[in-house]
């Protein structure tokens, strides 16, 4: 899809530092160059962020900053990425509550004033223990019971609103719990299934926060990235929602350490639910139904969990011996 033809797209990506958003830019640069895509964080970015293209300081907690950084570089695109997530959300409420709700607020007064296109992401937390979880449609019941989930159905709703009532060209996909290697996972529930593929390579024992049994919708990162890109160019009248559930595979601590053990026969893995982590995962959908973002814009995941497992024992070998580090 064509997107915004001859005009300059400028776009910047607030939060742009944590697990998704330096991957998402570098891929945003490939298509539209590198000089019109400004990271932005309020953590200081390592020098291969640096020389990949534009990086600014940016808190999402100040507007008029925001409102500067806008204006002078002509901005056309906001992509929000900047967030606490569930677990660290959960630790500490009133901060999530203020980078999750006011920094939301923030963006969207600067979309509409400015006459921005905006991303923000959703997520499987979005849901809670009275929604269908298997699967959750896009359209249900939701009561998430973290601070995480309620500032992000805040998210999807201030969002369709503001694209009813102004026409904010809003768009919003929930995430299942990604998957990468090279930027490690900001403090959620999912977390675990990265760090499983480290410990396999690294000391060859995981110990999981979560039971066994415990079945979580989850993503490639490439898949995300290509969700994310794919959605935002996709033509308006294609779309028949502003947010939209996007799945590729869900799976349970067992069964990733299975497919592991089929590379790596010597991985154990040991059980320690910490109950925080557990209940938020037991309130969450098992399985995403995404068949409107697949009917609407095209939505197809490449990475199911043999393809996961394969490239990510592969990546983290590969950064292992770059890093000179031993492989268990
Ligand atoms: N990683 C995942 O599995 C999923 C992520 N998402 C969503 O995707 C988005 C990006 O997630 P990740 O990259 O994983 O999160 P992350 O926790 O890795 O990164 C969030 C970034 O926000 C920045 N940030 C915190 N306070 C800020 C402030 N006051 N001003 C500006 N930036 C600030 C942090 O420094 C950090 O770099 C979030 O909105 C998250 O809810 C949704 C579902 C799954
Ligand atoms: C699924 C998410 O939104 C995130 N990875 C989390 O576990 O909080």
């Amino acid at each position: 899809a064509v997107f915004l033809t001859n005009v300059c797209v400028s776009c910047v990506c607030a939060g742009g530092l944590g697990q998704l958003g330096i991957g998402l830019a570098q891929i945003l640069r490939e298509q539209y160059g590198s000089e019109n895509v400004i990271l932005s964080d309020i953590k200081k970015p390592p020098s291969h962020v640096l020389n990949r293209g534009p990086f600014v300081y940016a808190d999402i907690l100040d507007y008029k900053h925001l409102r500067e950084l806008v204006v002078n570089n002509r901005i056309t695109w906001l992509v929000h990425y900047s967030a606490l997530l569930s677990a660290v959300g959960e630790a500490n409420v009133a901060l999530a509550r203020k980078i999750n709700i006011t920094g939301l607020h923030n963006v969207l007064d600067l979309a509409l004033e400015n006459s921005l296109r905006i991303f923000v992401p959703s997520t499987i937390g979005a849901f809670g223990p009275s929604s269908p979880r298997d699967p959750a449609p896009d359209l249900c019941v939701q009561r998430p019971r973290t601070i995480y989930g309620v500032s992000k159905v805040h998210c999807e709703l201030m969002g369709e609103y503001l694209h009813y009532k102004y026409g904010l060209d809003f768009r919003c996909l929930r995430y299942p719990g990604v998957i990468s290697v090279n930027t490690p996972p900001g403090g959620g529930t999912t977390d675990y299934a990265v760090q499983i593929f480290h410990d396999a390579l690294s000391t060859g024992h995981h110990e999981c926060y979560l039971r066994k049994e415990t079945r979580l919708p989850m993503m490639h990162i490439s898949d995300c990235h290509r969700a994310t890109v794919e959605f935002m160019q996709a033509p308006q009248c294609q779309l028949s929602l502003r947010t939209y559930n996007i799945a590729a595979m869900s799976f349970t601590p067992e069964e990733v350490a299975q497919e592991i053990r089929k590379h790596l026969p010597h991985l154990k893995v040991t059980y320690n639910p910490d109950s925080v982590r557990q209940t938020i995962a037991d309130s969450w959908p098992v399985r995403f139904d995404d068949s409107n973002a697949r009917r609407d814009w095209g939505w197809e995941p490449a990475f199911g969990l043999q393809e996961l497992v394969s490239d990510m024992l592969q990546s983290i070998r590969n950064k292992r011996a770059t890093d000179g580090l031993s492989i268990s």
